[in-house]
């Protein structure tokens, strides 16, 4: 692996791909074969033509596997504290923050994102709520999955996605404000949008959902089939 400096893009894919992949349960999940590619070579293999360098951070004690366009870094403990080694590893001025386990990325939303971060200075990809949403009541029994408790309008709410596009120095700011004040986000757009920072909404793709769980495996070596034959 490479150390902290680097060569300056005026663009930058960062993957965080250091997740051990606990709800998976197959080791390290950027490693995962999908019809047989892993994730990791997927998300960079989309990401790369658009942008003029790919990152990577890897768990530690793991390399990068011959033939993925990218550097790589040790990440972290948690995946904020991967994309923040990410960005302290490059000195490009956009970059795009995208999963390693979203490995199905359509070009369309790149562009899009590309297109909005130039506006707000960051952008995330996310998709409306489709579904009937429930805040579950406490189950009466241990391993019992709860009952319906209140009803959750899904007027207005929206899945965040990645990739998500920033300015490199607002994306930095948010961090740097979110490590001293000890806080922690699921994503790198909520650490923008806790500063009062505009994040735009881009239109993300089903397709661009998360491997997390063996059932969303299955699912994406079914979309693979598709995927790859159509030369997506
Ligand atoms: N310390 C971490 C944790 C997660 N990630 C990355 O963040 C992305 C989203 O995380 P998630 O899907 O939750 O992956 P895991 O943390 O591996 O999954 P789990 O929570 O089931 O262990 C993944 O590409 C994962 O590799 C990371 O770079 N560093
Ligand atoms: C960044 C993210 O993929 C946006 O939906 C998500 O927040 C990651 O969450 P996880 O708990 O690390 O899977």
């Amino acid at each position: 692996m490479s150390g902290p400096c680097l060569l300056a893009g005026r663009s930058a894919a960062l993957v965080p791909a250091a997740g051990s992949g606990t709800r998976l349960g197959r080791g390290p999940k950027a490693f995962v074969e999908v019809a047989g590619q892993t994730l990791l070579a997927r998300s960079v293999a989309a990401l790369a033509p658009h942008v003029d360098e790919v990152l990577v951070a890897l768990p530690v004690g793991t390399e990068l596997p011959p033939g993925i366009p990218a550097r790589a870094i040790v990440g972290g403990e948690t995946r904020q504290e991967s994309v923040r080694r990410l960005l302290h590893a490059t000195a490009a001025e956009r970059v795009l923050v995208h999963d390693a386990a979203r490995p199905f990325l359509p070009e369309g939303v790149i562009h899009a994102l590309l297109e909005a971060v130039l506006d707000t200075g960051a952008a995330t990809a996310a998709l409306p709520v489709a579904d009937t949403l429930v805040r579950a009541g406490t189950g009466e029994q241990a391993g019992d999955t709860g009952c319906w408790g209140e009803l959750v309008s899904r007027e207005n709410l929206w899945g965040v996605q990645t990739p998500q596009a920033f300015l490199r120095e607002v994306l930095l700011e948010a961090h740097a404000q979110a490590r001293s004040q000890g806080h922690t986000a699921t994503d790198d757009a909520g650490l923008v949008a806790r500063l009062g920072g505009r994040v735009r909404l881009v239109p993300g793709d089903a397709r661009l959902f998360k491997v997390t769980t063996p059932g969303d495996l299955a699912l994406a070596e079914a979309l693979a089939r598709v995927w790859d034959g159509a030369g997506c």
